[in-house]
């Protein structure tokens, strides 16, 4: 049984909705968040890995992580509380391309099965998939792997890691992503790659080198 590995932004949903929706609502919450669950030892091993001599100091990093986009894992930590919180609260809803929905669900009754592979947190992409705009996508998702559980997503010990989990050969692991350098970190550890250059997104002009590319999840059977 094969595996679709997917990534988020720029994949199965666009980068100005991460941004605009999810990185908006984190910004201001960052700091206050911090202070309201400083015994919590996730938020305290993150806090510590920013650095920062003081709480003003440690916002203003990950205030600047959040401009330059850097997907940095403490960030993404304290990101992935803050928008699990969003979601549970009923004040985010994930955006999704149209051809995405219809896709997954098609794999899945073709006997595929689909897992995600980003920067964000998991605790925020199972809610990210079960508060879509085209309802509950997470029931079709089995497993979710993040910096944490897998590694950084340009290592290829990270897609092997992901294979041994998944007990899966790495012939049948398929990995969807708009970054040229993941797809040539999870093909280097034996893994299937198509890129997706959408339009309007930052890897419309990405350079695949020799990587297969579709524009639409309707090009992959
Ligand atoms: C709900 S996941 C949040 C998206 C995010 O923070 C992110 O960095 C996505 O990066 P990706 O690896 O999916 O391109
Ligand atoms: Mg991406």
């Amino acid at each position: 049984m094969s595996w679709i590995v997917l990534d988020i932004e720029g994949t199965t949903s666009s980068t100005e909705s991460v941004h605009k929706g999810l990185y908006s609502y984190a910004r201001p919450r960052l700091g206050p968040w911090i202070d309201a669950h400083r015994d919590d030892p996730e938020v305290a091993a993150a806090v510590r890995e920013v650095g920062g001599a003081t709480s003003e100091e440690t916002v203003a990093i990950l205030h600047a992580w959040m401009d330059g986009d850097v997907k940095a894992t403490p960030l993404k930590t304290l990101q992935g509380q803050i928008w699990a919180a969003g979601f549970a609260g009923g004040e985010l809803t994930a955006h999704f391309f149209a051809d995405v929905p219809p896709a997954l669900r098609g794999w899945r009754e073709r006997g595929r099965r689909l897992a995600v592979f980003s920067s964000g947190a998991v605790s925020s992409q199972r809610p990210w998939f079960a508060h879509s705009v085209a309802g509950d996508l997470s029931v079709l998702v089995e497993r979710y792997f993040d910096t944490v559980n897998a590694g950084p997503k340009r290592e290829p010990a990270s897609y092997e890691r992901i294979a041994e989990t998944l007990d899966a050969p790495p012939g049948e692991l398929l990995f969807l992503s708009d970054v040229p350098a993941e797809l040539d970190a999870a093909a280097a550890a034996g893994w299937r790659v198509i890129g997706v250059r959408r339009p309007g997104e930052p890897s419309e002009h990405a350079p695949f080198g020799a990587h297969f590319v579709v524009a639409s999840f309707e090009e992959i059977a």
